[in-house]
């Protein structure tokens, strides 16, 4: 028999679902659908954890600035359904914008510091979008972990940084980023919004992946400076004619640039912190990826 995965789309329906789940520990993996294997990867996270996964489903108009894509964004509910059921997701929940906020609805959840610059300099008011619904998504769902992929590294930042500040009490996993195998656009960072690339744009894409590795490579091969390490993912990125960066950087974990790297005074654990991050918008798509300096696996 293959599992069952049940769909809510209220917060009364949600809470009533919840309760036949308890008192099993619950994972929730929150999402915007159009769902992928990186979101598999997270639901599977969620079930080696032995959780029981909830998967939220929402595209949150409060993350979307005006000019963004939100009309656009994929919506695939059906499909979103049938890979939630085939790994083992056990409630999804996915709201109407109307359930989640509601006339009158007026609160902003905002982490200042993490937020700002990079993709919070792009898109003003991203953060307190993503902050605010995750909180209200927590709240209703009162899990124990919840799963946010690396992809979106300084969401992962914000978010890790408002449940600290709250006392909130459970447990936020990074998920490693999930990237293409197929052939011509390794490395690609899986993202719904690849699916407004043709097969040969998506190729093209790969150049952000390709210049972090360089980046990367440089890094391994003993140079330190900032500066030189960045130039040498810019030359990649350079390659790609319709590329119009956004920024490309090396942060530490408190989302700092950093100018230089002190093996000396850093620890290994310190080093896993530090991100070259890049944003780009190629063929009229707005992209972001990150890696480590060293590939350190996941964290937690
Ligand atoms: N390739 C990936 N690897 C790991 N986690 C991922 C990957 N892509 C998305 N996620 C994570 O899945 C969660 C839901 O993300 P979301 O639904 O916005 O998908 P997305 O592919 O990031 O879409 P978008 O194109 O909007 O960036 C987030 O925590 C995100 O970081
Ligand atoms: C965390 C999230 C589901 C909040 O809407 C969204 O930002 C996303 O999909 O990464
Ligand atoms: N995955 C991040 C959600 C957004 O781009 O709005």
């Amino acid at each position: 028999m293959p599992p069952v995965t049940d769909l809510v789309h209220t917060p009364a329906e949600l809470r009533a679902a919840l309760r036949a789940l308890s008192p099993a520990p619950l994972g929730l993996v929150p999402t915007m659908g159009a769902l992928h294997e990186g979101h598999a990867h997270l639901i599977r996270r969620a079930r080696l954890d032995r959780q029981r996964v909830v998967l939220s489903v929402f595209v949150n108009p409060l993350q979307f600035g005006p000019n963004e894509d939100y009309a656009a964004y994929p919506r695939t509910l059906e499909h979103d359904l049938r890979l939630a059921e085939a790994e083992g997701v056990d409630l999804v929940f996915a709201p109407s914008a109307e359930q989640m906020y509601p006339p009158g609805y007026a609160t902003r959840v905002s982490v200042p510091g993490v937020s700002e610059g990079f993709d919070g300099a792009s898109r003003p008011g991203h953060f307190t979008g993503v902050a605010t619904v995750v909180l209200k998504l927590l709240n209703l769902v009162q899990p124990q972990r919840a799963y946010f992929g690396e992809k979106d590294w300084q969401q992962l930042m914000v978010i890790r940084h408002l449940a600290r500040d709250l006392n909130l009490p459970l447990e936020i996993v990074g998920v490693s980023t999930v990237r293409s195998d197929q052939p011509g656009e390794e490395g690609l960072a899986l993202s719904s919004r690849n699916s407004y690339f043709t097969p040969e744009q998506r190729r093209r894409a790969s150049v952000l992946a390709r210049s972090l590795q360089a980046a990367q490579a440089r890094y391994a091969a003993g140079e330190r400076q900032a500066s030189a390490l960045l130039s040498a993912a810019r030359v990649v990125l350079d390659s790609e004619p319709e590329l119009s960066l956004d920024y490309l950087s090396l942060v530490d974990g408190d989302m700092h640039e950093i100018e230089r790297i002190d093996n000396e005074g850093v620890s290994t654990l310190h080093l896993s912190e530090y991100r070259l991050l890049v944003a780009a918008r190629l063929f009229g798509v707005r992209l972001i990826d990150n890696m480590p300096l060293l590939s350190t696996g996941e964290t937690r």
